[in-house]
């Protein structure tokens, strides 16, 4: 896609982050100012006022605080507890976004039109797996649409802990009910994939379906640009970033984090947008530094979750990039482990 950028450019991209130490609690109890050059913030359209105390604090943050180096710890999440100051936790975060869909390669506004990966899609999930097949994995949480779910699938076959991916079925009691497991042992060998529509791609209403080139045609360049990348302007019809991070974000906050706080290791395989309003949580950014934020289909992207901070890591090569395991001494271990055991558990 035109818009695609590398993992490179993510990383340089995202090296606005913040070094406040301020809590969130701390910097709520401040009076917002919120206002970026040329990209006024209205936070009372259509937040709910939780989620738009959060999303106001986090550019009140950002935009008094100078920007700091890429591996700044930042500050933690109020929903955290912190753990015993002895042996802190620490957790991965992997970031996904699903391998080039069907639309993707027709260039069709998707949205939430439900289309499954291209062969090259397929390739994609496939070797972001292979990048973070030396990475812990515990849980998984992908969005409900099949292009999220398929790449999920599809990297975690090529993991070398050789677990079995099962998606959990919560759609209604009898689903969970019929798909539940009775061995611990099998369970023990298996990861939970949670589906959640809240980590969905961003719904973009009348544009769904049509084609990107023509609509720019249509509408101007400027018009398709603004629906696509500002932060707070919808397409006719369908969510603007703000609206989609309202939910993703708050899905985020409430069911991922707590994870991380417990040592869980977890992927997200997502969309476009819906990762981008976690990115722009997690390295604070502001809503004009999101605007130039892409992500490339099938590019992992890794965070290590420490002592309450996201520290991002950027985007594993190889699974046996040294870089990676420079940065935690536990997913060094990890990986001896799966080095010294590889004929037991990769068989
Ligand atoms: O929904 C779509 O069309 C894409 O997945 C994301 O599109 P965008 O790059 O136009 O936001």
């Amino acid at each position: 896609m035109a818009t695609a950028m590398s993992h490179q450019s993510i990383g340089s991209l995202v090296s606005h982050r913040s070094s406040s130490s301020s809590t969130i609690s701390e910097s709520l109890r401040e009076p917002l100012k919120v206002a970026t050059k040329g990209f006024k913030i209205d936070s009372s359209l259509s937040y709910t006022s939780r989620r738009k105390r959060n999303f106001s604090k986090i550019e009140a943050i950002a935009s008094k605080t100078p920007s700091v180096s890429y591996n700044t710890p930042l500050s933690p999440s109020k929903n955290i507890t912190h753990n015993s100051p002895k042996k802190p936790k620490e957790a991965a975060l992997i970031l996904i976004r699903h391998g080039e869909s069907l639309w993707n390669a027709k260039n069709l506004f998707t949205g939430c039109v439900d289309v499954p990966l291209t062969e090259k899609g397929v390739e994609e999930a496939i070797e972001a797996g292979k990048r973070i097949s030396n990475i812990p994995v515990d849980v998984i949480f992908t969005s409900s649409l099949i292009r999220a779910q398929m790449t999920a699938m599809l990297a975690m076959i090529q993991h070398r802990r050789k677990k079995v991916p099962i998606i959990l079925h919560n759609e209604s009691e009898q689903a969970k009910t019929w798909s539940q497991v009775f061995s611990e042992e099998t369970k023990s060998q298996s990861i939970p994939v949670i589906p959640a529509w809240q980590l969905n791609e961003r719904m973009y209403g009348e544009l769904q379906g049509l084609n990107k080139q023509e609509t720019a045609e249509r509408y101007g360049k400027q018009q398709v640009h603004e629906w696509r990348r500002s932060y707070d302007i919808p397409p006719p019809k369908g969510e603007s970033l703000e609206m989609c991070a309202e939910r993703a974000v708050a899905y985020f906050e409430e069911n991922i984090e707590p994870k991380l706080a417990a040592g869980k290791n977890v992927m997200i395989a997502a969309h476009g947008n819906s990762l981008r309003s976690i990115i722009m949580y997690l390295d604070k950014l502001t809503c004009q530094e999101v605007i130039s934020l892409e992500l490339s289909t099938g590019i992992p992207l890794l965070y290590i979750f420490k002592e309450g901070k996201f520290m991002k890591r950027g985007s594993p090569v190889g699974p046996t990039e040294a870089g990676v395991y420079a940065y935690t001494k536990r997913l060094a271990q990890y990986r001896q482990k799966l080095d010294e055991n590889s004929e037991v558990i990769c068989s």
